[in-house]
């Protein structure tokens, strides 16, 4: 129930899962409903010297209200003097991130799998005003159905604000993003086509040594495809249609959907069709 003061006392704590940026995440378990979460803990001090308070409310406020299969919940949050407490929705299988590592590439199935689930958290995210912005794999967790959630919502915005900082790594930002120009909804269609890439080769496609030369390299949308390994050429196709300069000439997500490549790998039961 959304409105009930939860507290400390109504969470037995559990291992650590990792650190995040501002805190760490702790498996947890709710006493009286035995009820699993995630449990992600907030230095107050560190919100403050970096002055996020607002992109924090914004974070909780976005992840709060979204319902999506492939959005990990927030359930509710609740503060001590020096702490914040969001009470997230726990996913077993953990960061993609690790995933990508262990196996370096993905299958073209699973890949497509998860564009499509991405692609559906993005058409509800749009429909409900919430760029993302920040979609890389460390964002990208997995429920222990191996099903795709997207986490942090941190450097999300309503679509009203157009005032945004710099995020982490520039590997998935797109053109008008890495140049600071006021942006819309169709730079997560950009990242797709970053994580397409990056699924299929193992390594984001603008890679580059200093982070001047992944920048030059997105700027020029400096695009290719190695023939040292065998990726079909409607996947080569869609990544071509994502990764444009233009981003009113990006594929749309519904075109994405119906994409030969999606459509050849992704049976309804993969995803919400
Ligand atoms: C180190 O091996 C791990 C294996 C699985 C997990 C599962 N994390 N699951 C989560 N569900 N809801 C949230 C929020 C999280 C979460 O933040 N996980 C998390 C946090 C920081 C680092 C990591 N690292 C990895 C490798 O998953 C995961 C966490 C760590």
């Amino acid at each position: 129930n959304p409105k009930k003061q939860w507290s400390l006392n109504d969470f037995e704590i559990g291992k650590p899962l990792g650190k995040g940026k501002f805190g760490r995440v702790y498996l947890a378990r709710e006493v009286k409903s035995g009820f699993i979460v995630a449990l992600k803990v907030i230095f107050k001090e560190q919100i403050e010297k970096y002055r996020l308070h607002h992109q924090l409310r914004r974070e909780m406020e976005i992840q709060t209200s979204l319902r999506h299969p492939n959005v990990l919940r927030l359930y509710g949050w609740f503060h001590d003097e020096e702490r914040i407490y969001l009470i997230l929705e726990y996913a077993h299988g953990g960061e993609l991130y690790r995933e990508l590592r262990k196996t370096s590439r993905l299958s073209e199935k699973q890949a497509a799998i998860y564009i499509a689930s991405l692609t559906q958290a993005l058409v509800y995210c749009h429909e409900k005003h919430v760029i993302h912005r920040d979609i890389k794999p460390e964002n990208l967790l997995l429920d222990h159905e191996g099903r795709l959630k997207i986490a942090d919502f941190g450097w999300s915005v309503q679509s009203r604000s157009k005032r945004h900082t710099m995020c982490g790594t520039l590997d998935y930002l797109a053109p008008e993003m890495v140049e600071n120009k006021a942006h819309d909804y169709a730079v997560d269609n950009w990242t797709l086509g970053i994580l397409c890439y990056e699924f299929l080769y193992g390594v984001p496609p603008f890679e580059a040594e200093r982070q001047t030369d992944t920048f030059r390299r997105i700027m020029k949308v400096d695009l290719s495809f190695p023939s040292t390994l065998d990726v079909s050429a409607e996947a080569k196709d869609l990544i071509s249609q994502l990764l444009v300069k233009d981003s009113s000439k990006r594929l749309s997500l519904q075109k994405i959907m119906e994409h030969p490549w999606i459509i050849k790998n992704v049976t309804s039961h993969d995803t919400i069709i």
